[in-house]
Parts: structure tokens; C-alpha cells; sequence
């Protein structure tokens, strides 16, 4: 029988006002989850992400890797990058993630966090590149982690702890509005695999 949870979180938006966010806990069994964790710490081409800023060249500790249906040219912080092709693997995740969604996703930012020392400061995804108001999906495996919401002129926070295999939707006017961010923390050691599909503007 399903629980009344699993079928409550997904229509419930979990955002007040100001844009839509969707939370489905585990959406893998944790035995998946973590063959999927595995797998990617492995497969994916990881590197540190990088950024000009005032002339400065900064190498993030945190790793990124970026994959699409297309070699499409991004760039951001000055920093030139090339999409690579979708692994069997990641195709298999973005197939369970836009079942859960109903939408379809035509690239993936992939971020390592080695420790809870590597975060992701406050910031929307609200990138030209992207599709305006379109659906950004995040998958999260391995260690737990706090996923912040703040309005940019209420200031309003949400927090979720992101477990491994939850799944949260951000999508309609949640960039405009909101700011996200990855806190840092002393209290975890182990790494956290974040996945964002995301729809590219072609
Ligand atoms: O790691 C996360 O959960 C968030 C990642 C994120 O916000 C991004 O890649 O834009
Ligand atoms: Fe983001």
C-alpha cells in the first residue's frame, strides 16, 4: 500500500510563495543509491571547477563535471567548458528522474563535495543558457546534506537535509526569487554526490 507521504510530497510545493519547488525522498533503494554513488565516484570525469574573478584565477575544492545530449560550449566565470556525452549510467538516472518529474532534461552539472568542507555558496540558476522558468532537477547520493532556500528580499530560508537517493525539483519562477545554497559543515566526512538536469536553451 503506498504511504500517504509518498503520495503527498510530490504535488506539495514546498516553497510559500514566489516559485515551486518538489521534494521526493528516496527515490532508490538505499542499496541503489549507493551502487550509483560508487559508480559515478569512479566513471564521471571529475575536475575542480574554475573561475577568473577580478583577474584572479580560483580553483574551487569541490569537483564538477558537466554531460549533455550535444557537446554544447558554456561559459561562465570566464571559464571555457565543453559538454560531454551522457555515460549508459547517467542515462539511466536522468530516465528515473523526468518519470518522477514529467520532464525531460537535455544536460547534467554534476558536483562532487569530498567533505563538509566543500559547500556551494548562495547563488540562482538563472543562467542565459538555461530555459527561462524551466525545471531543474537535483539528485543527491551519499552523505547528507543541508539544501538552503533564501528569498531575495524577504530573506525568507527553507533547509532540507538532502539525503542519499532524495530528489528536489526547482522549477517556474523559483530563480528569480529565491537563492540556494550548499552550507558547510564540520560534522561530515563523507562525500556527497549532487546531479542538476537542467534544460538548455538549443
Ligand atoms: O549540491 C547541490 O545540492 C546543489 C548544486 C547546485 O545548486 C548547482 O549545481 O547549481
Ligand atoms: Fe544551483
Amino acid at each position: 500500500m503506498p504511504l500517504f507521504q509518498d503520495l503527498m510530497e510530490p504535488s506539495i510545493n514546498q516553497l510559500p510563495y514566489d516559485g515551486e519547488v518538489h521534494y521526493w525522498r528516496r527515490i532508490f533503494s538505499q542499496g541503489d543509491a549507493l551502487q550509483y554513488y560508487e559508480l559515478l565516484l569512479k566513471q564521471i570525469a571529475w575536475k575542480n571547477d574554475e573561475a577568473i574573478i577580478f583577474g584572479k584565477h580560483i580553483v574551487t575544492k569541490r569537483k564538477v563535471a558537466w554531460y549533455a545530449d550535444e557537446p554544447y560550449q558554456y561559459t561562465y566565470s570566464n571559464i571555457h567548458r565543453t559538454a560531454l556525452r551522457w555515460t549508459p549510467h547517467l542515462l539511466a538516472l536522468k530516465e528515473k528522474v523526468e518519470a518522477k518529474t514529467q520532464q525531460s532534461y537535455n544536460s547534467c552539472l554534476l558536483n562532487l563535495y569530498h567533505t563538509g568542507d566543500e559547500g556551494m555558496a548562495w547563488h540562482s540558476d538563472d543562467e542565459r543558457a538555461l530555459k527561462a522558468q524551466g525545471s531543474i532537477a537535483s539528485l543527491s547520493l551519499g552523505a547528507v546534506r543541508k539544501f538552503a532556500f533564501k528569498h531575495k528580499k524577504t530573506k525568507e530560508r527553507l533547509v532540507f537535509e538532502l539525503e542519499s537517493g532524495d530528489l528536489i525539483e526547482m522549477k517556474g519562477e523559483t530563480q528569480s526569487h529565491w537563492l540556494h545554497n550548499v552550507p558547510t559543515t564540520k560534522k561530515i566526512q563523507m562525500p556527497r554526490i549532487n546531479l542538476t538536469f537542467r534544460q538548455m536553451e538549443q
